[in-house]
């Protein structure tokens, strides 16, 4: 069995002592990819910066790759792809400056660049697909390149753990269908992901798992075959309620991870954590 990359059990995150999500307890083993979703201020990126260090532990037990948040050997190891994040427009700076930012972490500050510093840069640019932009300004890029440009800092330190917070959200189709095809390959080459998205069908075939934060808390955990189960639920539900949708129509699931074609659920339902539901 793989080793852990993070081992959570009731495990409280927040800030300056105010408790924003609790009771997260679960294990994600090296090389899974987990999406998590959420409805909006659940607490997602709460979570995912209390593993960075960003947000305060106020409870429980965490530990990624056997370690506590925080720590420096953490930091190192985590490659973190920040919300909402673009370039801006007065950065006067090259792709291959802002990715080599990715390696300070890797290196004592006063040491320059060296040729380990640079393979890893071209590496993770061309895993983006960005090897034949290293010398253009950031600021010339479209936001989906500039998506990939960040991705790519976060890959230039060689982190064991990708974590990204909404990667594919406010960008054009066109771009999130190659930003889907660099998680897809990455994903084939067995990185650690922690994915916070609301734009699960942008993310089909590459996720393992989902976990659901809602209200604060753990809401589900399961795989996308039982996630697509509780949402042919969902909708069952509130068709039942109004009379306005029919069964089993994908527009009504909170979440969509697309049409139910192709997906055959599990004999059992989906499981229910802590039975909280948004
Ligand atoms: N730096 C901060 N200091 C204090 N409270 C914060 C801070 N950042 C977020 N919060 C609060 O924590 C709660 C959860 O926010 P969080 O950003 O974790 O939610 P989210 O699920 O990621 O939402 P979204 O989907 O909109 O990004 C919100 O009430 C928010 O106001």
């Amino acid at each position: 069995m793989s080793p852990s990359a993070l081992r959570l059990n009731d495990a409280a995150f927040g800030y300056g002592g105010r408790v924003v999500v609790d009771g997260l307890t679960f294990d994600v083993p090296t090389g899974q990819v987990m999406a998590v979703v959420g409805p909006n201020g659940s607490g997602k990126s709460t979570f995912v910066k209390g593993l960075l260090g960003l947000a305060d532990q106020l409870g429980g037990d965490a530990a990624v790759f056997g370690d506590p948040p925080r720590t420096r050997e953490v930091r190192r190891r985590i490659g973190y792809v920040p919300q909402r994040h673009t370039l801006s427009a007065s950065v006067r700076a090259t792709v291959r400056e802002i990715v080599e930012t990715g390696r300070l972490a890797h290196r004592p500050w006063y040491r320059p660049a060296g040729a380990d510093d640079r393979a890893a840069v071209d590496a993770a640019l061309a895993q983006v697909g960005l090897g034949d932009r290293v010398d253009a300004e950031v600021s010339d890029l479209s936001g989906g390149q500039q998506r990939r440009v960040l991705i790519a800092r976060a890959l230039a330190g060689r982190p064991d753990l990708l974590i990204m917070d909404e990667p594919t959200a406010g960008v054009d189709t066109a771009s999130q269908t190659v930003l889907a095809e660099v998680l897809h390959r990455l994903a084939d080459e067995g990185t650690t992901m922690l994915i916070v998205t609301h734009e699960l069908v942008a993310l089909r075939g590459i996720v393992d798992r989902i976990v659901e934060i809602a209200q604060g808390g753990l809401a589900f955990d399961g795989t996308p075959v039982e996630w697509a189960e509780q949402e042919r639920g969902r909708i069952l539900a509130t068709a039942s309620h109004d009379g306005h949708c029919g069964p089993g129509d994908p527009e009504r699931s909170t979440y969509a991870i697309g049409p139910w074609d192709g997906i055959t659920p599990p004999p059992a339902v989906s499981r229910r954590v802590g039975g909280r539901r948004a």
